[in-house]
């Protein structure tokens, strides 16, 4: 499945489990030559409290095997798969998705600003981060942090499309500040209620579209009146439509689709991968 290119393999453990995934697994899988293929590859097991009206649990692994706690184009997708309005547990918490026609709309949760949430490695304004190399170069001074499930870092500058995001990401990514290193955000203003935006990600690299950074940039340019809600924010995949106002939740529309269905021998994927 993709959200606007942001593309997954989706195995659904809902009704029959799967042996334990492990990061060298997802690594496997995601492979783009020897695997399937991916950005994320993303699990469906059944909830820990169905009573509760949790529907099921989303699990979300970088192509570089970690495991992370939230994907907003992910959850879009699956939305479009379950086709129904439920509530689901991901590591960043819960979700509500709404499938629409095409896309859905997902109720993402209340981003958090605090260093700590972030996390940052110490105390700072996260609104307006006085940080060092490589965080300075030019136009890129002055970042913002939001967590909306995941750690981002959003830089607004003139043109999103100039900044040598391919050789800063990386770095941004590992710097020691961020203990859980970070999902790296490069927007700019395309007018009072639509930004621009193009995003390095944690443990992926340079992907099409990233949900929770559009979301999280979106939160970033209201907090700071550069934008007024609801956003529009155009990545190299196409546009999300972000809505949030302080102290709510934060609201994403978006298309998702569905590329393709099969089968796969495990053993060739999770036993090969511990060799
Ligand atoms: N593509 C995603 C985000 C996936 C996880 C991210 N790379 C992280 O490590 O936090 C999205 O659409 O939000």
């Amino acid at each position: 499945m993709h959200g606007l290119g942001n593309d997954f393999v989706v195995l659904d453990a809902r009704e029959h489990p799967l042996p334990p995934m492990t990061a060298a697994a997802a690594r496997a899988l995601a492979d783009r030559r020897t695997g399937i293929g991916c950005d994320q590859l993303v699990l469906l097991e059944p909830s820990d409290a169905p009573q509760a009206g949790h529907a099921f649990r989303m699990r979300i692994f970088n192509a570089d095997g970690s495991e992370v706690e939230a994907c907003g184009n992910a959850a879009r997708a699956v939305a479009l798969l379950h086709g129904e309005a439920v509530t689901i547990e991901t590591r960043g918490g819960l979700i509500a998705l709404e499938p629409l026609d095409g896309g859905a709309r997902v109720d993402m949760g209340a981003p958090r600003f605090d260093w700590e949430a972030i996390p940052l490695a110490y105390a700072m304004d996260t609104a307006a981060m006085p940080v060092g190399w490589p965080m300075d170069q030019g136009e890129l001074a002055q970042p913002m942090a939001v967590n909306v499930g995941n750690p981002h870092v959003i830089f607004f500058v003139d043109d999103a499309d100039a900044a040598a995001l391919e050789t800063l990401g990386p770095v941004i990514e590992h710097d020691p500040l961020f203990p859980e290193r970070v999902n790296v955000n490069i927007a700019s203003l395309a007018g009072p209620d639509h930004l621009k935006l193009r995003v390095w990600e944690r443990g992926a690299g340079l992907t099409r579209a990233c949900g929770t950074g559009a979301c999280a940039t979106a939160v970033a340019g209201i907090r700071q009146g550069l934008v007024h809600s609801p956003v529009r924010v155009s990545l190299p995949g196409g546009d999300l439509v972000i809505a949030w106002t302080e102290g709510g939740s934060i609201l994403m529309n978006g298309p998702a689709a569905e590329s393709f269905r099969g089968s796969f021998d495990w053993d060739d994927f999770a036993l090969g991968a511990e060799a």
